[in-house]
């Protein structure tokens, strides 16, 4: 993965993070680039190996500062989320910055979801968000501030064929405001973001072919995002630069 930062090498040196889906993609991007900017950043998903094998893989880049730990947690199991929280201050003795990333869906008309299809990306893309958000703010924000990132779709006209998403999504930007608004008096900033579409072979796994090039056509760039410039708006957003920042939408890219 190529690193092109725009931000001084160690803006973010002896700070802590914790990416959740941080191994692969766009979490992938937002770890590497955290770490090159001297953060050490702790990755969290289901598939515990293919997470210890990311974390390996980018703790071998030599441009990396921040050193990659892996620990494994659905973030739709509340427990699993409370030990991630834990388990950083323990080791790490703090959270900085949190950006729950971990997520996504499955496409499929509106009256042919299964309640049980319904159900796992509410859980994931809601509760999962705001379980890491609550234990996150339990264990330390709360008491020591922080900033939080919440990764969403640009759902504001619609999600078709992924009504559960945009709906789970338009539910978390809803929350972040109101976090932000809660929590601002504890030193916590919160925003969410939205990624244009960005290619990734993990984010492809999940669609048919046609459904990223079909993106490309409403871009107003005329492609596609690449993780690395989700990544940098991201570092932005927990950065001193936007220490004013709460409370927003922020996207990469709108479809035309
Ligand atoms: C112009 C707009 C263009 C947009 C372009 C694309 C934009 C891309 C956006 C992205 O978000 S890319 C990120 C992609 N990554 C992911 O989506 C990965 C994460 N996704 C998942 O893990 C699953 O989709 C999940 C459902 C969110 C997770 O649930 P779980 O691990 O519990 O999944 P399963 O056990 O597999 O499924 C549970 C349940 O869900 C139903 N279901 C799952 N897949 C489908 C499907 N393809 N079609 C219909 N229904 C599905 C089903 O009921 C499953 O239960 P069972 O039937 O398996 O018992
Ligand atoms: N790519 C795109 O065009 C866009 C992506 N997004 C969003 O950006 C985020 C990253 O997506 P992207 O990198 O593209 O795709 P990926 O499929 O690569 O990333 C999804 C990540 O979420 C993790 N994850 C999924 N469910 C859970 C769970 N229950 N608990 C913990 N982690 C979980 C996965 O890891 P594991 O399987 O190990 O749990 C994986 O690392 C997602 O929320 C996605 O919906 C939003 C708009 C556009």
């Amino acid at each position: 993965m190529n690193i092109t930062s725009v931000f001084k090498p160690d803006l973010f040196t002896g700070k802590v993070a914790i990416v959740t889906g941080g191994g692969t993609g766009i979490g992938a991007a937002i770890t590497q680039e955290l770490a090159h900017l001297g953060c050490d950043v702790v990755i969290a998903s289901r598939k515990e190996q293919r997470l210890k094998e990311a974390a390996d893989q980018m703790n071998a880049n030599p441009n990396i500062k921040g050193r990659i730990t892996a620990i494994a947690c659905n973030i739709r199991q509340e427990e699993q989320v409370k030990n991630l929280m834990q388990s950083v201050v323990k080791e790490f003795g703090k959270i900085d910055f949190l950006v729950n990333n971990g997520g996504g869906q499955f496409q499929c008309p509106a009256e042919n979801i299964s309640m049980k299809g319904w159900s796992a990306v509410i859980d994931t893309n809601l509760t999962g968000t705001f379980l890491c958000c609550q234990h996150a703010f339990r264990e330390w924000m709360g008491a020591n501030g922080g900033v939080i990132i919440n990764i969403v779709v640009d759902m504001w006209r619609g999600f078709v064929f992924m009504s559960h998403s945009g709906a789970a999504r338009s539910a978390v930007d809803n929350l972040t405001k109101t976090l932000a608004l809660e929590w601002a008096d504890k030193g916590i900033r919160i925003n969410s973001v939205a990624p244009g579409t960005i290619y990734s072979e993990t984010a492809a796994a999940n669609y048919p072919t046609d459904v990223f090039s079909a993106s490309r056509e409403v871009q107003p760039t005329g492609r596609l995002g690449t993780p690395e410039e989700v990544a940098a708006l991201v570092c932005f957003i927990l950065s001193p630069a936007a220490a004013f920042m709460t409370g927003i939408f922020a996207s990469t890219c709108s479809h035309s």
